[in-house]
C-alpha cells in the first residue's frame, strides 16, 4: 500500500495494476497457505485480498458469486445436494441457498483463516454459514473428493489464481475427481479466468473439460475489481442433453443475474470464440 493506495501488481497481468484507495487496514495475517489482508476501501467496501490479488469486494461480488452459482444450478432440473470448493468468504453458499429445492450445501476450503477473516470482516458474504442446511470442511478438495463420489448434483470451485494454492485446481487430475464426485445429470462450475489475460489457460482448460463432460461452455461476467473489468466461468455437465445456457427456472433476490443475463453470458467475443472453438 503506497500513499494510501492498495495496487494489484502480478506477473500474471504484466504491466497493468488495478487500485484502490485505502481508507483503514483491518486485518493482516500470514496463513499456513498465504498472506491474507483484508481492508477498508474508500469506495469499495470491504475488500478480502490474497497473496497480493484482490479476491472480492462488499461492492461488486455479487457480479461473480451469483454468475458462477446460478449459471449451473438455474440450469440444472432440480439441485438437492451441492459443494462449493473454495469460496470461503461465503457469497457462494449465500447464493446456492437461494435455490428452494437445495437441501444441504458443503464448503470445503483448504484455509481456515479465509473463512475466520471472512466471518469477521466480510458479514454480507459469510452471513449464510449460520444456515442448517451449510456444512463446512476445512481441508483440500483433493482429499475431499476422492471420499465423496457420486454424491453432488452442482459442485463449484470458486478458486483463486492459478499461482499458489490453487494451482492444481486447473489441471486435468482436479476435473477428474469432480467428474466422479457429481451424480448423474450432475453439472460444474469453475472460476475460468479472463479472456483479456489468460486466453490459452482458458482453452487448455476447456479441453481437458470437453475430454471429460459431454457439454461444455464458457461464460462472461463484468466485475469491475478484477483484472481487465471481467471474468470467465467453465460450465460443464455430465447430462449430453442439458444446454446450461438455458435457465429452467428465475433465482430470486440477485443483483446481477436474470434468466437474460444467464443467456448472454455465453455469448463471448469473436477473438476468443474463435480461439477457443476453433482452435
Ligand atoms: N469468492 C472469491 C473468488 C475469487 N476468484 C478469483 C480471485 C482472483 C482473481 N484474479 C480471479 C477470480
Amino acid at each position: 500500500i503506497v500513499d494510501g493506495w492498495f495496487r494489484e501488481i502480478n506477473s500474471q497481468w504484466p504491466g497493468q495494476a488495478m487500485t484502490l484507495q485505502v481508507k483503514q487496514i483491518l486485518h493482516m495475517e500470514k496463513s499456513l497457505f498465504q498472506d491474507v489482508l483484508v481492508f477498508e476501501s474508500e469506495t469499495y467496501g470491504n475488500v478480502l485480498v490474497l497473496d497480493g490479488v484482490i479476491q472480492c469486494t462488499e461492492r461488486d461480488e455479487f457480479s461473480y458469486q451469483e454468475m458462477i452459482t446460478h449459471l449451473p444450478m438455474a440450469s440444472h432440473p432440480n439441485p438437492e445436494n451441492v459443494l462449493v470448493i473454495g469460496g470461503g468468504d461465503g457469497g457462494v453458499i449465500r447464493e446456492v441457498l437461494k435455490h428452494k429445492s437445495v437441501k444441504k450445501v458443503t464448503l470445503c476450503d483448504i484455509d481456515e483463516a479465509v473463512i475466520r477473516v471472512s466471518k469477521q470482516w466480510l458479514p454480507i458474504m459469510s452471513a449464510c454459514y449460520k444456515d442448517s442446511r451449510v456444512e463446512v470442511h476445512i481441508g483440500d478438495g483433493f482429499k475431499f473428493l476422492p471420499e465423496h463420489k457420486n454424491e453432488y448434483d452442482v459442485i463449484i470451485t470458486d478458486s483463486s489464481d492459478p499461482v499458489g494454492p490453487a494451482e492444481a485446481l486447473f489441471k486435468a487430475p482436479y476435473f477428474q475427481l469432480l467428474h466422479e464426485a457429481l451424480k448423474e445429470g450432475g453439472s460444474v462450475s469453475t472460476q475460468a479466468e479472463c479472456i483479456w489475460m489468460h486466453l490459452p489457460l482458458i482453452k487448455e482448460l476447456r479441453e481437458t473439460c470437453k475430454k471429460l463432460f459431454p457439454v461444455v461452455d464458457y461464460a462472461i461476467t463484468t466485475i469491475p475489481t478484477y483484472p481487465a473489468g471481467q471474468i470467465g466461468i467453465m460450465v460443464c455437465s455430465k447430462d449430453a442433453s442439458r444446454n446450461v445456457a438455458v435457465p429452467l427456472r428465475a433465482v430470486p433476490e440477485t443483483k446481477y443475474y436474470n434468466s437474460d443475463v444467464h443467456r448472454a453470458a455465453f455469448t463471448i467475443p469473436e477473438f476468443a470464440r474463435s480461439m477457443l472453438e476453433d482452435g
